[in-house]
């Protein structure tokens, strides 16, 4: 897969966020999104998974077959999007569902981000690190090739961290696209930077 943004304007509440903003990103290739709170990479990770309005510009995306970009992309947001009266197990298997294209099984894809005691409680029991494994579990149970991360490293302890650069480094060698938003140092080997606001 092959992703274009040309020229894109987004706009919050009338107030401008960013415009003029163009880059590539092509298989096995990592963007770390940087700048100041509030600079917009929230809102590029949303306009390119189509849930916040483009004000003007182009996001597209070739390589896909007949998917869309939506149907080729995941979005972990800062907030976990977990249900919380749903085990971990569930609310992958719920994804899993929704997404279709299972890859692992939920199981086997909270093993691999080091939950397999906690795959049983519910998700409102469990710590902030411990949701946000459950959220990058969901990476693993449907295949899509780009990758969208907002601040995913946000609440995970050394051995979460090296986890992620571990998963993350898999899937750029299988051709994956990763465009994370980050205040931390992406641990990505040759990961670019889009910097906003500078
Ligand atoms: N739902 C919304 N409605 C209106 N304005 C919004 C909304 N969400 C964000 N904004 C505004 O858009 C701008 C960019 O926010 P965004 O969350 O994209 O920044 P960010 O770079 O991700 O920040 P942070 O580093 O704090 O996570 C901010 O000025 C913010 O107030």
């Amino acid at each position: 897969m092959q992703l274009a943004v040309d020229n894109l304007a987004c706009r919050r509440a009338g107030r401008r966020v960013f415009d003029g903003l163009s880059f590539r990103l092509g298989p096995g290739e990592a963007l770390a999104v940087t700048g100041r709170n509030g600079a917009g990479k929230s809102t590029l990770l949303g306009a390119i998974a189509g849930l916040v309005g483009r004000h003007a510009g182009e996001v597209s995306a070739s390589g896909i077959g007949d998917r869309t970009l939506a149907e080729s992309l995941h979005l972990v947001g800062h907030r976990d999007g977990l249900k919380g009266s749903l085990t971990a197990e569930e609310n992958l298997a719920f994804a899993a569902a929704l997404l279709g294209s299972q890859a692992l099984a939920p199981a086997d894809a909270l093993a691999r981000t080091g939950l397999p005691g906690a795959a049983q409680l519910p998700v409102a029991y469990l710590s902030a690190g411990q949701r946000r494994r459950v959220a990058l579990a969901r990476l693993l149970v449907a295949h899509r090739p780009l990758w969208l991360l907002d601040e995913p490293l946000t609440a995970l302890d050394t051995a979460g961290q090296s986890l992620l650069a571990g998963i993350m480094a898999e899937h750029l060698a299988g051709g994956g696209l990763i465009l994370a938003a980050t205040h931390a140092p992406l641990p990505i080997e040759g990961a670019g930077e889009l910097r906003l606001g500078a």
